[in-house]
This record gives structure tokens, sequence and C-alpha cells, in this order.
């Protein structure tokens, strides 16, 4: 399948953000086979080149320093016809976002507060970059503005399956066979 060019002019990878827990991995993994797509993980190629998890590094070193190393790794993906699903905080390197940017159409996989907590529990233990002080209300908030600055298309995820969610960006980005 191809990106629809119509729709989406000089696009041909698809960028997953999101929330963690949004899907972006899971759905990002499914929407590849779907479409023939290759598939790359941020977060999992950013362990890999560094030989730790992140949550390793974010609690060693510090969120500032994981948002270089996330920085760095973003702007070396370039490739064409690549699903990339990127971890929940690349929404802080504009640098890294506007790199994507260029041949990627951005999804916002966008998930309400309740569907977050169901899917997440407890979030200290997720690694996820959030500023000493900063309650998850306000994380939530300050990133769902992020994301929707961002994106290209915004698919709303509460309460639809996997299946129902690939099929819904299938028909909204590519055509067929
Ligand atoms: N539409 C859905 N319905 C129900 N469960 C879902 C749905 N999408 C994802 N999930 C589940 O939510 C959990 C988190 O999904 P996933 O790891 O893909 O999120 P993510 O956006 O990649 O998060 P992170 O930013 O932490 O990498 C997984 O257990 C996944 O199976
Ligand atoms: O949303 C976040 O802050 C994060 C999400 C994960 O995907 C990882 O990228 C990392 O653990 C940070
Ligand atoms: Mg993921």
């Amino acid at each position: 399948m191809n990106i629809s060019q119509d729709k989406f002019p000089r696009k041909s990878n698809i960028v997953m953000v999101g929330m963690p827990g949004a899907g972006k991995s899971t759905i990002g993994v499914l929407l590849a086979k779907e479409t023939s797509f290759d598939f790359l993980d941020v977060d999992v190629y950013i362990q890999g080149q560094e030989h730790r998890r992140l949550q390793e590094i974010i609690d060693l070193e510090g969120i500032e320093v994981f948002k270089g190393l996330e920085e760095k790794y973003l702007c070396q993906i370039d490739s064409d016809g690549v699903i990339v699903s990127t971890g929940g905080s690349a929404i802080y390197s504009s640098k890294g976002i506007q790199s994507l940017s260029q041949k990627g159409l951005i999804i916002f996989l966008k998930i309400n507060m309740q569907t977050l907590e169901d899917r997440l529990g407890d979030f200290s233990t997720r690694g996820v970059v959030i500023a000493p002080g900063q309650t998850f209300e306000e994380l939530f908030a300050e990133r769902n503005s992020l994301y929707s600055a961002a994106a290209d298309l915004v698919i709303e995820c509460d309460g639809k399956t996997q299946d129902q969610l690939v099929d819904d960006i299938v028909a909204k980005v590519f055509i067929g066979k």
C-alpha cells in the first residue's frame, strides 16, 4: 500500500505520537503488517543503541540526559516506507519532530485521562518523563497541546479496538494494494 499523495503530498512514512499507553507501538506494528511498511520503534532502537533500558537511563542520568539522547536518535531516522512509533516524550524534541515530519505523516493517537489511567497503572515505574513537582494531570494537558500542534492527523482511540484503529488509519491515509 502507499500513502495517498493526493491527501498527504511528499509523505512516505507514518510517525505515531501520543501519551504513553496510547498504543503507538502496538498499533504501529499492526499497521506495518497491514500495509507492508517497515516498522521502527524508537524506544526499542534507543535501548539497542545504548544497551540499557530507558527506565535505567532516566533513573540514573535524569530526564534531561534522556531527552538529549532521544533527540539524537530521532534526528538519525532517515528512511522511506516506515511506520515509526515514537516514545511519549519525543514530542519535547522540536528538532526531532521537525526532522521526522519532513517525510513523515504525524499521527496523534489520542486517549482520555481515564483510558490512560486504566492502561498505565503506576506510571512511576514506567519511565515517564515528568518534571519534578509536575502532576500527571498537568503533564497530560501539556502533552496534549504539543501532540495536537504537531499532528497532521488526530485519531480518537478511546473505546476502539486495535483492529478498528488500524482500519481507520488505513482508510484515512492509504490507497489500495
Ligand atoms: N485500542 C486499544 N484497546 C485496548 N488496549 C490497547 C489498545 N491499544 C493499545 N492497548 C494496550 O495498551 C498498552 C500500551 O500500549 P503500547 O505499549 O502500544 O503504548 P505506547 O503508546 O507505545 O506507549 P509508550 O509511549 O510507553 O511506548 C498495551 O498493553 C496495549 O496492548
Ligand atoms: O512518555 C514518556 O515520557 C516516555 C514514554 C516511553 O515511550 C519512553 O520513551 C520513555 O520511557 C518516556
Ligand atoms: Mg511504545
